[in-house]
């Protein structure tokens, strides 16, 4: 793609930018009103413009950390707003925007990058592999009776301006011990949330929990009204500090009237809220798909980032967009460093990125055949070595 020019965009540039992006989604690009809502989430420095004779193309991010596993927390560039115009696509363009995005981030120190993909064959070949996956379910309110021993939670205040929930949320938010996988919300990101509350056009309801120390929790939620059979609760966002917010949330969210059914989506695989029930099935999962795609930026970084357990595993790795991290990293419980030795396994960045959060078992991945390994015994040895507690969760759609 010789002619197509990959430049920053300025700031006077982010609505055609956005207008773009919308019309890439099928969907009406804001109106000024809402443009003064959402223009916050254009981090200026972070907009990319692909041009021929004009714009064709964008792709943006903003700057985050990135929860690994262990706890630590590193740089992420979070990338969103990616589209190309119809007449175009299909010629590089996407390439050429990602190619010259990815550089850019390793060239700023980033450690990671992440993106929530509109379909699942786009990313993989510039090195993002699924970090996270979701559960999408319902839960059929008049069968989920709480366990007997279930705690019972704190007190529940219910915030219904979307102004008040712009000055409370962020502060809970920030208070709350994220787990493997979420990520920090900036003022870059949370006018992208307030934006869509606006956007719904009926009442959006917050509530906010206060355990022993404070505020531990929040949940935010539509009601999709039907007089005859109940009304459908759709919770668009709910985190919380520990096992009592989630009760005392839940507890509250069963408790409002004129409710049929709960549809909770885009929530973490490992969440026991079915064992919160006398009946586990009035917890129905609907789906289970692919959530945030996770590319490691700086490998040596990303992998001393995190905790190893048992024996040293030597891993070869091959990054052709970032090529600076191909090479070998010997990796166990007592650190990570580049070396000649041989490798026992050798993986694309993108699979290490599947592995690295604990999403995926290395061994599926050797029986996939996306990691080829020295010897069979080797697998159980790579499972062993990225063993994580809990399932990886984002919960933050950007
Ligand atoms: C993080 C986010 O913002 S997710 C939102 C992404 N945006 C959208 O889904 C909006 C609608 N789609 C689009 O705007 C475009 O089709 C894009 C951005 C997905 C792809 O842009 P293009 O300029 O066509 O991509 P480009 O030509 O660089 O393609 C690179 C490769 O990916 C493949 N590819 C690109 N898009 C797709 C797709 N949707 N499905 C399958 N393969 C794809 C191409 O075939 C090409 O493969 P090749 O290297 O083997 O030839």
């Amino acid at each position: 793609m010789n002619d197509v020019v990959v430049r920053s965009l300025g700031d006077d540039e982010f609505r055609a930018a956005n207008a773009l992006f919308y019309g890439t989604l099928h969907v009406t690009p804001p109106t000024d009103e809402q443009w003064e809502r959402v223009r916050d989430v254009y981090q200026p420095g972070r907009v990319l413009g692909a041009f021929d004779q004009q714009l064709i193309g964008t792709a943006r991010s903003f700057d985050a950390e990135l929860v690994v596993p262990g706890g630590a927390r590193v740089p992420l560039a979070a990338v969103t707003g990616v589209g190309v115009r119809a007449d175009r696509t299909r010629r590089g363009v996407l390439s050429a925007l990602m190619r010259h995005q990815l550089t850019d981030f390793a060239d700023r120190g980033m450690v990671a990058a992440s993106l929530y993909a509109s379909e699942g064959e786009i990313y993989g070949r510039f090195g993002y592999g699924i970090g996270t996956r979701f559960r999408d379910c319902t839960v059929h309110r008049h069968r989920a009776r709480l366990r007997p021993g279930v705690p019972s939670g704190g007190e529940v205040e219910l915030v219904t301006s979307i102004d008040d929930m712009r000055r409370r949320l962020p502060e809970v938010y920030d208070r709350l011990p994220l787990r493997p996988g979420m990520m920090t919300r900036g003022a870059h990101w949370w006018p992208g949330l307030f934006s869509m509350l606006h956007r719904q056009g009926g009442p959006v309801s917050a509530v906010v929990h206060h355990g022993p120390d404070g505020p531990d929790g929040f949940a935010v939620y539509t009601v999709d009204r039907d007089a005859g059979t109940g009304g459908t609760m759709r919770l668009l966002d709910l985190h919380y500090a520990d096992a009592s917010a989630f009760a005392g949330l839940w507890r509250f969210l069963l408790s409002v009237d004129l409710i049929q059914e709960i549809s909770a989506r885009h929530r973490g695989l490992d969440e026991p809220l079915e064992l919160l029930f006398t009946d586990p099935r009035a917890c129905e999962t609907k789906e289970v798909l692919d959530e945030s795609w996770l590319r490691l930026v700086d490998v040596e970084s990303a992998l001393a980032a995190r905790p190893w357990r048992g024996e040293p595993l030597v891993l070869d790795v091959t990054d052709p967009v970032l090529p600076r991290n191909s090479g070998r990293y010997r990796v166990g419980s007592d650190g990570v460093r580049r070396t000649d030795a041989t490798p026992d396994a050798q993986l694309d960045v993108d699979v290490l990125s599947m592995v690295y959060t604990g999403a995926w078992r290395p061994s599926a991945l050797v029986a996939a055949g996306r990691i080829t390994v020295r010897e069979p015994t080797t697998a159980d040895r790579v499972d062993e070595l990225v063993l994580t507690r809990s399932a990886p969760w984002c919960g933050t759609f950007f």
